[in-house]
């Protein structure tokens, strides 16, 4: 195991009420509050995890979903290593809203490279009887958008919330890899041909 933490950025995004602060509390400090409020802005938290024998600090930004909010948020999203996209499996519209909440993390987050900007989708509130969006379609979405790994979790019960972060960090140092493997392919070989970047995300 390497002895040297990696500190990672992860974002969470997506409609006011779908359960983003539950995800991250039940997360880090194992707590589900039923009453909890509407963010303001944005609150981060810590959690140390290793991950494939690698230490890293997840630093989990927790983002307003509300509209109202948007310009206390958005200046958030630059230095991001990985954006949770989140829904509530119980809500469609939060669902349909998932292209919007993509589009707005490019948009201010202006990363280097967006074909290959790690996200991960989560369908959260799946201990819930009534569902507006199933499990299939939300993986549809995923395999069209960017080949995105999918999660249904329950910050309420503790369903693969753990998994879910877990797999955006594994995402992360997949990215890197690939950006690595990139970058050592387009150097210019000894007879001066210069091979360019493979692209594609599966
Ligand atoms: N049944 C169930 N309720 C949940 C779950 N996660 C969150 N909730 C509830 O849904 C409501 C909204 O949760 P929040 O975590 O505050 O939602 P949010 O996405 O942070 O909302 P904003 O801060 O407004 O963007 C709260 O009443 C939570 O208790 C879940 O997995 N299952
Ligand atoms: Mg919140």
């Amino acid at each position: 195991m390497s002895g040297k933490s990696l500190l990672l950025k992860v974002i969470l995004l997506g409609d006011g009420g779908v359960g983003k602060s539950s995800l991250m509390n039940r997360y880090v400090t194992d707590r589900f509050d039923s009453q909890s409020f509407h963010t303001i802005g944005v609150e981060f938290l810590n959690r140390d995890l290793e991950v494939d024998g690698r230490l890293v600090t997840l630093q989990i930004w927790d983002t307003a979903g509300q509209e109202r909010f948007k310009s206390l948020r958005t200046p958030f999203y630059r230095g991001a290593d990985c954006c949770l996209l989140t829904f509530a499996v119980d809500d469609l519209q939060s669902f349909q809203n998932l292209g919007c909440w993509k589009k707005e993390f490019m948009y201010y987050s202006d990363v280097r490279d967006p074909d290959r900007f790690p996200f991960v989708v989560l369908g959260n509130k799946v201990d819930k009887d009534e569902r507006e969006v199933g499990g299939d379609e939300a993986r549809a979405w995923c395999e069209e958008n960017g080949c995105y790994p999918y999660f249904e979790t329950s910050a309420k019960d503790d369903t693969n919330v753990s998994a879910a972060f877990e797999a955006a960090v594994r995402e992360v140092i997949k990215s890197e890899d690939q950006i690595d493997h990139a970058l050592l392919s387009s150097t210019i070989d000894l007879h001066g041909n210069r091979k360019a970047p493979r692209s594609g995300c599966c």
